[in-house]
């Protein structure tokens, strides 16, 4: 298993600079590069990480993407006067060139496939580039966008080629537009292209209609090209978070890449003048998390665009934070996407159906009656939750924004725990015992029976579930000081355990509980005061119980061939768990599980971007193998395997959507759909 994180800076990428006045192009500064370096650097990230050094790309590795003639013309550049190099950057919409700028373009482009070869070679897990010029929106004849080479574009022609790859995924968070990927690989289905950008109804930079939701790829390629467009400024982290939930993440998993490459431009951050967007730096290190799930966590983030230099900075080492395997930090604001976030969101999934089996039974018949479609947006408007009111005046006023990132960084870059992960020794654990890994002493009988009194005195009667219940709260306690991430324990009676954890997580003062209950959990705690919200992915319907604001039962058969569950943990469970905004996270497996290893080890991997990875798993004694694969999940050890991909049968998807229209107004993360406001 490939671990590390490599970090590719080259300080000669700075040498490229604007000579002469353009309003457009002079927020593309080097500062860009040196101060995210430098924030890199205050926060020790860059010690944590493998250096990898630049390289220059070959004229051969840019004739991958590019025509000779586009590259010739980038050639003959070095040696111009600032005269000549005006007049030839006038041929193109929003670029510059300088005497240096060709030189810094291939650093750009060897940089990018540096980390290519880096990852894919074993040498780190994933890694990041720091690159400028960037490349999004550079076209195979053509500079635009502050981009001469499409750094990520030929990255996935070189792994194409070098590795044999046939199942590339690319997505880009830049706040613009990468039409010039999106044209290089529009007819082809090895390369799944994913941006989301501001758009206005084309009424935004670069203003092209293909930039819209229907744009889906040519020919071959149909259905390998998603555009998101955001329609109005002041997207923030709840509008990111759906996109990826609703849109993204299903299509990735069942795409099931093979490497992963991030455009990523920070412009669509808060503070930035280009985006004027309202999400701030902590949602891109859930971003990230999400993506490290994917191609057994290889994982290529390259830079794009991004401003506002205090935003840029701070988002950066967010996601090298993430990629470091930190816990991620809570994500803040109200989490509710906006109206038309979600329309835009109803669109792509429209425009997608015929391409996408996780999409098959997805009801587009919003689309026949646009009057409806008018008439909620009339209604809608007048609800409140259709914009997000702006955090900041403007975008523009840096220095306003700087004050506000000071404050909101603060309590966010907590210290990386001393241990990962607090463990009873359960049995077989030995062989993932490393310096992350902390086993807890037992505690003493008289000791557990006081925690346990009254509710659920009685059921402990062995002397072995008395000594699972003592580590267990040992293991809470080391959680709840923050000495330890999150921990793992093996139970003879899992449901026990779980329901004592629960009632004990919230007398030790966590006051919002994730419970997610794999199996019979034969006793329900009472959910009635909120503290504690359980989802319970079982069989059959609990006697009697039937689901209701914080309690949940989802039944769900695992499926003989593969894995099915990930419709259930995209489109339900973590749209709930994020809006519910947990500050502990407690998984348990009971007798009799109806999930296979695959599903479980999905749920842990992904839900470990709630409660700042605070998790608590408790696994029945039986399960050995299922207790390996969670403990390795826990401690960073492995990203899971998937197994087979199964889509969803119809069935489980009107049980989900069932689920999604009852519960949307209480959960709004669960919205993906525009008709919540008829
Ligand atoms: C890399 C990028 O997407 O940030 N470039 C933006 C160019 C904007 C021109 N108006
Ligand atoms: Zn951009």
């Amino acid at each position: 298993m490939a671990s590390g994180t490599a970090l590719i800076y080259d300080e000669e990428m700075t040498t490229h600079k604007l000579l002469w006045s353009d309003p457009i192009c002079d927020i593309e500064v080097p500062e860009r590069l040196s101060s995210s370096y430098e924030q890199l650097r205050s926060y020790h990230l860059v010690e944590r990480c493998v250096h990898v050094p630049a390289r220059e790309g070959s004229e051969e590795e840019i004739l991958l993407v590019h025509s000779l003639e586009h590259l010739e013309v980038a050639k003959s550049t070095q040696t111009m006067n600032e005269e000549e190099l005006k007049r030839v950057s006038e041929n193109y919409d929003a670029f510059f060139f300088h005497p240096s700028t060709y030189r810094c373009a291939r650093l750009a482009v060897g940089a990018t496939l540096q980390l290519v070869d880096a990852v894919m070679s074993g040498k780190v897990r994933n890694g990041m580039a720091l690159v400028r010029p960037p490349g999004h929106h550079s076209q195979r004849n053509a500079a635009n966008g502050f981009c001469l080479f499409n750094n990520v574009a030929i990255a996935a022609e070189y792994a194409k080629l070098k590795y044999g790859l046939q199942r590339i995924l690319i997505v880009d968070w830049d706040v613009h537009h990468g039409q010039g990927t999106q044209y290089i690989f529009e007819e082809d289905p090895s390369v799944l292209y994913f941006s989301w950008h501001r758009y206005e109804h084309q009424e935004f930079w670069p203003s092209l209609k293909e930039s819209d939701y229907d744009a889906v790829g040519l020919g071959k390629g149909k259905g390998f090209n998603i555009n998101l467009p955001w329609n109005k400024v002041g997207m923030g982290n709840s509008d990111y978070l759906a996109a990826f939930f609703h849109v993204l993440l299903p299509t990735a998993f069942e795409f099931d890449p093979e490497l992963v490459i991030v455009s990523s431009g920070y412009d669509s951050g808060i503070g930035d003048p280009e985006g004027q967007m309202n999400a701030t730096p902590e949602v891109f290190a859930h971003l990230t998390h999400f993506l490290m799930q994917l191609a057994n966590g290889k994982l290529c983030v390259i830079l794009e665009g991004g401003y506002h230099l205090k935003s840029l900075g701070e988002s950066v080492c967010m996601t090298v934070k993430t990629l470091l395997g930190d816990p991620v930090p809570q994500v803040s604001g109200e989490m509710a996407p906006c109206l038309s976030a979600v329309e835009s969101i109803q669109n792509v999934r429209a425009a997608h159906k015929p391409y996408w089996k996780w999409l098959a039974y997805e009801d587009t018949s919003f689309l026949q009656n646009l009057s409806t479609k008018s008439h909620f947006l009339k209604t809608a408007n007048s609800n409140p939750s259709t914009e997000h009111e702006s955090k900041i005046t403007n975008n523009n006023d840096t220095v306003k924004v700087d004050r506000f990132l000071e404050l909101h960084m603060k309590n966010i870059l907590f210290p990386v725990p001393p241990i990962k992960t607090a463990t009873t020794g359960c049995e077989g654990s030995e062989h993932f015992l490393s310096e992350h890994v902390q086993l807890v002493k037992e505690m003493d009988k008289t000791e557990v029976e006081a925690l346990v009194s009254g509710f659920y005195a009685d059921l402990v009667k062995d002397n072995k579930t008395l000594l699972s219940l003592g580590s267990m709260f040992v293991i809470l306690d080391k959680i709840l000081k923050k000495e330890v991430c999150n921990g793992i324990a093996t139970s003879p009676t899992a449901a026990l355990s779980a329901a004592v954890a629960l009632r004990h997580s919230v007398r030790l003062g966590f006051q919002r509980v994730l419970c997610v209950f794999v199996g019979d959990m034969q006793m329900i705690p009472n959910t009635e005061d909120g503290k504690m919200l359980i989802i319970n992915i079982c069989e059959k319907e609990q006697s009697g119980k039937t689901s209701c604001k914080h309690y949940f039962s989802l039944n769900w058969k695992e499926d003989a061939e593969g894995n099915d569950f990930f419709s259930a943990v995209l489109g339900f469970i973590l749209p709930v768990a994020y809006s519910y905004q947990p500050n502990l996270t407690v998984i348990a497996v009971g007798p009799n599980r109806n999930l296979g290893i695959s599903g479980i080890s999905l749920l842990v991997a992904l839900i470990q971007g709630l409660a700042e990875s605070r998790i608590f798993a408790v696994i029945e004694d039986t399960e050995i193998s299922l207790m390996q694969n969670v403990a390795k999940l826990l401690v960073g050890a492995s990203t899971p395997a998937f197994g087979i991909y199964v889509p969803p049968t119809q069935e489980k998807v009107n049980r989900i959507k069932a689920l999604r229209d009852q519960f949307q107004q209480e959960w709004k993360m669960l919205q993906c759909s525009g008709d919540i406001f008829i």
